[in-house]
């Protein structure tokens, strides 16, 4: 395929293509400025009855003037579709016009005619997905290269020409190779057929995508919210969207992909933010945090949480004016078996007895010849007596107190946990020392999830719009049903890879975890071309795959690039700390972003070489920029993130750092896969067998 870039010569003609698509970037530019200035020069007060009105208004315009903004790094449109025929649905975005240019935005002149299209339009979809076999339509697709914000290159293929041969793409090769600087960009110009499928799959439906590491799930799952968002603005906004992510190092690396594409308004948490109903303060064994994370303690604490409602003995006597009402017991008991027999949450239920009581007092009343109305329902339903009914049958439900009670007291563990736990597993969960309060106890991770499910069964967790959960397979069943629980109305995109899961209750199948995140019917797709990691290095990382995730296939790489790659061994561990010094400052004289990526115990002391080096490093997260490029990431951080080139400090102490085997070289495999275009492994030790 062609690719055109300038010279002298064709830039002062003004029929040459590239000085023509100039200036449409530049009749494009000013378009979206005049947008820009429409905007700001709304006036509100005249529309506007009172000031929260004006607030929303307000925070609104700001929004889209936001939005509208001209990112100098981000340029306007990247590629263009000449239709043959104006295609059937383009009349809302395209105008009937042949030719779309495709872009972050959608930009129109003073007359409302498109300028630029939205790349999530119907119209830009051929953009992605067609092929020489398939066209849609298409008789030419044009990509478009910039240099610092200059429109300097094209790339043109014929659709129509049936027999020649699909080639890849220059500018794609070229987007890719780019190094890399700075947080996460978006990927709208290069995103590729397989992964555009995924983002543009129905709002409906849940789908679940296992991919090798560098294969676009993170890039794929923000791009699929932005999608969502554009063909479902209105439905979206009312329910919300929520990004989920490993730590916040991972989400300050992805946070600004979203706002370069438009969208401001997407939540991004961790699992830990979602469940924040005590202060973590403590750890767990292993063994605990993983009979805490399974799927069994939804039960015990379903039982433990209904444990509290007891039969009453005694009749309740209404005192109205001069008469007394009878409610007898075996009436009420009827009333509290059948709303424990209906599948609705304990709290609903509890604030539905009194009026159930109040309506068996009405029946009275009426039988006894007065007419009473809703009200005195209602006063009846707050009166002491059934007030005091209520609190002894049905009691209140403090979801931290009652896993606190599960957790410190031996015989309620056990009452509740009667063939669901072994005694070995209730032993594990109990705290050796019981906490005296909510306050003062050491709550784990695990158990701030236990304390959201019981909230979830006592009151229901508001369902948002649609959740992205990335790098899923290292959540624990009941962290699954704590994010299930928050799309339980909406749907979800399922990010991650089996062969990642470094915690001891990693996701070993998609299916399972589908179905204790409640979609069990999601569609499971596979990602398998590698965008990030050199073949080499991402053929030597897949040496262990073998060992940790015997059914997955090892990702290709559709970097054209070689890579720098080496595996040193130093002679002993004495001269390791210099030659990773060496190996970095090696590293920093050419272009892009480097990782030193280590076992976390290795941290303090290469911390240290770094500094009596004179090399300034930054912790993950930690915007990388043109002056501060080097990182010093602890192995366990390392997840989700990428550099240019990476120093691998002791492949062995990765490994040695973890309780087991399989999760010491799923570690190593994390670390190996973070590389762009170099990876340098420096050891002391032994290189781990499996890499042999
Ligand atoms: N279609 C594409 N065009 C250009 N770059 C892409 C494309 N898809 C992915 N990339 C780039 O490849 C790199 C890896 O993508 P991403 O981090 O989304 O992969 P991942 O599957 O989530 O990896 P991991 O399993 O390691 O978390 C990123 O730099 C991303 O921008």
């Amino acid at each position: 395929m062609p690719a055109h870039a300038p010279d002298q010569q064709s830039d002062s003609r003004h029929d040459d293509p590239l000085t023509r698509e100039r200036a449409h970037l530049a009749a494009s530019r000013a378009a979206l400025r005049a947008m820009r200035e429409d905007v700001e020069a709304l006036d509100i007060k005249d529309v506007t009855a009172n000031w929260v009105n004006a607030e929303v208004l307000n925070r609104q315009i700001e929004e889209r003037i936001t939005a509208l903004a001209d990112l100098a790094h981000a340029p306007l449109f990247f590629g263009r579709l000449d239709y043959e025929e104006a295609p059937a649905d383009a009349t809302g975005e395209g105008g009937g016009e042949e030719r779309f240019y495709i872009g972050r935005r959608h930009v129109h002149d003073a007359h409302g005619d498109p300028m630029v299209v939205d790349w999530r339009a119907p119209v830009s979809q051929p953009f992605y997905r067609a092929s020489k076999k398939e066209p849609l339509g298409v008789g030419r697709r044009r990509r478009f290269g910039y240099t610092g914000g200059e429109l300097t290159a094209y790339e043109d293929e014929d659709l129509t020409d049936a027999s020649g041969t699909e080639r890849a793409s220059a500018l794609l090769q070229a987007e890719i190779e780019r190094p890399r600087v700075g947080p996460m960009r978006d990927i709208v110009a290069t995103i590729q057929p397989e992964q555009d499928e995924i983002v543009r799959a129905g709002i409906g439906g849940t789908v679940c995508v296992q991919g090798a590491p560098g294969t676009g799930k993170t890039a794929v799952g923000l791009h699929r919210v932005a999608y969502l968002l554009y063909a479902h603005r209105e439905r979206l906004a009312r329910t919300g969207t929520l990004v989920v992510g490993p730590n916040r190092s991972f989400l300050r690396y992805i946070e600004q992909v979203l706002p370069a594409l438009g969208e401001l308004n997407v939540a991004q948490a961790t699992v830990d933010d979602l469940v924040a109903h005590v202060e973590v303060r403590g750890t767990d064994s292993a063994e605990a945090a993983t009979v805490k994370g399974d799927a069994r303690m939804a039960e015990v604490l379903r039982r433990a949480v209904r444990s509290g409602v007891t039969m009453p003995v005694d009749p309740v006597v209404v005192v109205r004016g001069s008469r007394r009402w009878r409610v007898p017991a075996y009436e009420v008991e009827e009333t509290v078996r059948e709303l424990l027999a209906r599948d609705i949450r304990y709290g609903a239920a509890r604030e539905a007895l009194p009026q159930r009581i109040a309506h068996a007092v009405l029946v009275r009343m009426e039988q006894a010849g007065e007419a009473p109305d809703d009200r005195v329902q209602d006063a009846v339903a707050r009166n002491p007596a059934v007030k005091a009914a209520v609190k002894a049958v049905w009691p209140a439900v403090d979801p931290a107190k009652l896993v606190l009670r599960l957790l410190s007291e031996p015989e309620f563990l056990a009452e509740h946990a009667a063939g669901l736990l072994t005694e070995d597993e209730q032993r594990a969960v109990l705290w050796a020392k019981p906490a005296r309060s909510v306050r003062t106890a050491k709550w784990s991770a695990a158990d701030a999830v236990l304390i959201d499910e019981a909230a979830d069964l006592v009151q229901r967790t508001p369902s948002l719009g649609h959740v992205v959960l990335d790098e899923a397979q290292d959540l624990s069943p009941m962290q699954y049903r704590a994010v299930g629980r928050r799309c339980t109305t909406g749907s979800a995109t399922v990010l991650g890879d089996i062969a990642q899961g470094t915690t001891p209750w990693a996701t070993a199948s998609w299916r399972e975890a589908l179905a204790h995140l409640g979609k069990p019917d999601a569609a499971v797709e596979e990602l398998t071309q590698g965008f990030r990691v050199p073949r080499e290095v991402i053929a030597y990382a897949s040496r262990l795959l073998p060992a940790i995730a015997p059914g997955l296939s090892e990702a290709t790489s559709v970097r054209e690039a070689a890579g720098d790659f080496a595996v040193r061994a130093v002679a002993g561990p004495d001269a390791l700390d210099d030659a990773v010094v060496a190996a970095c400052r090696a590293a920093l004289r050419r272009e892009g972003s480097i990782g030193l990526i280590a076992a976390d115990a290795r941290i303090p002391a290469l911390a240290t070489a770094l500094a009596d080096a004179g090399l300034p490093h930054l912790a993950p997260g930690e915007e990388t920029t043109a002056d501060a490029r080097l990182t010093l990431v602890p192995a366990s951080l390392a997840k989700g993130l990428e550099y240019d080139h990476v120093v691998l400090d002791e492949p062995t102490a990765i490994v040695t750092g973890e309780p087991d085997e399989r999760t010491g070289l799923r570690r190593l495999y994390v670390a190996l896969t973070r590389a762009v275009s170099g990876l340098t492994v420096l050891h002391a030790q032994p290189l781990p067998t499996a890499l042999g």
